[in-house]
């Protein structure tokens, strides 16, 4: 018989995190309830509400829960009550980035969809969205100038950015790959014209191509492909970006879509072992109001059940289930400036979908 129990570490985080992650816990228990499964879930201090309770951003003991789990649950860390700190102490720098290193997540995910239907939801509909779109951000999350040497002078900083190839042909291949299985294009995303890292981008990205014959291959440069982006998504199927390019573009994407709070992620090691999270953050703007659109959390939880769990039908319903509330105009004001509806209703309607009610 396969596998019915899963082991969840549940890091809600800061600002919105926790809000938009009590609608992913109502989301996941109405699908225990149709599937017969188990998500065995266990909360963990992180972020800024880490550093609050017991003084640091990933404390041990979170670290010792998401190694015992299955996949990591995550909501959104940081916000301006801890901007004052240390870098390294600060909730992003000291909690999700080591969280990325310490399980090896190189390959993230980040699906931009407009499904023709909902085309009126995008801010640029309907001069781009009227055929929709369908766009896979692969973005490689472990190197680049994220994690490059760095320094602070009195009068001067400097970031490096540093690629090897195996670093590049390992997130090539997850996107080819993944092209296979969709519109059989890739666009690698560089700044060839001007970077040494980007230039062997480009080479690596040739070469891994050879393998993958049925793939149509396009390199364009980082400017380009933001402005392209908008004036014309539908060109593209799978976005192969660096780790700065790929935060970059993948913002664009959810505007694009409709909302920051639709564009969910997972973040994989190649294992089955993932960290899934909204692409957007703790948004101090709306947090404690009940406004936040808790779709890109669940739809984050749908993705582990899809590639940590292998459960694709329950992740289908919960796909499926988001649709219909966009359907039925059950949506925050982040999409409907004029809606009633709060993160809780939006949530409850998505649960209450899967359960068929
Ligand atoms: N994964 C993460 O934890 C993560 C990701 C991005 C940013 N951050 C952190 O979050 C904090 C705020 O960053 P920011 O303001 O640049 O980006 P943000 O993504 O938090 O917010 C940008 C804009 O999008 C809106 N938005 C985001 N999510 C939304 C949702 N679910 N529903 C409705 N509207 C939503 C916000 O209200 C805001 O107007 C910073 O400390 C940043 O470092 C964390
Ligand atoms: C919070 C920040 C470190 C993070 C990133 O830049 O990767 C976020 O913007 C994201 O897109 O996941
Ligand atoms: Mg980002």
């Amino acid at each position: 018989m396969s596998q019915t129990r899963f082991k969840v570490a549940v890091l809600a985080g800061d600002g919105i995190g926790p809000e938009v992650m009590a609608e992913a816990h109502k989301v996941l228990n109405a699908v225990e309830a149709r599937f017969g499964l188990t998500f065995e879930r266990t909360d963990a201090l992180v972020g800024g509400a880490a550093i609050d309770a017991v003084g640091q951003p990933l404390p041990p003991q979170t670290l010792s829960i998401c190694q015992q789990s299955d996949a990591i649950l995550f909501g959104s860390v940081g916000g301006p009550k801890w901007t004052g700190l240390a870098p390294d102490q600060q909730p992003e720098r000291g909690s999700l980035l080591p969280l990325r290193k310490t399980f090896d997540l190189f390959c993230n995910l980040r699906p931009g969809q407009i499904y023709p239907a909902f085309a009126d939801l995008s801010p640029l509909h309907p001069r781009v969205s009227s055929q929709g779109m369908d766009v896979l951000c692969v973005r490689e999350l472990t190197g680049g100038i994220y994690f490059g040497e760095k320094g602070r002078g009195e009068d001067s900083a400097f970031d490096t950015q540093t690629y090897s190839k195996a670093e590049i042909s390992r997130i090539a291949r997850v996107a080819f790959e993944a092209a296979q299985k969709r519109s059989h294009k890739v666009t690698s995303i560089d700044k060839a014209n001007v970077l040494q890292t980007s230039i062997l981008w480009r080479e690596v990205v040739t070469e891994v191509a050879k393998d993958f014959p049925d793939v149509a291959l396009e390199h364009m440069y980082i400017d380009n492909a933001a402005m392209q982006l908008i004036r014309s998504p539908q060109q593209f199927d799978v976005l192969l970006c660096d780790n700065l390019f790929g935060d970059i573009l993948s913002d664009e994407l959810a505007a694009i879509a409709g909302s920051m709070g639709l564009l969910p992620s997972a973040s994989l090691n190649g294992s089955g072992f993932g960290l899934y999270e909204p692409a957007g953050g703790s948004a101090p703007d709306i947090a404690g109001k009940g406004i936040a659109n808790p779709i890109a959390q669940i739809l984050s939880a749908a993705l582990m059940l899809r590639y940590s769990f292998g459960l694709e039908e329950a992740a289908k319903a919960i796909e499926q289930a988001v649709q219909q509330c966009l359907q039925q105009g059950i949506v925050t004001r982040d999409i409907q400036p004029d809606s009633s509806y709060g993160t809780a209703d939006v949530g409850s309607a998505i649960a209450n979908a899967i359960a068929g009610a």
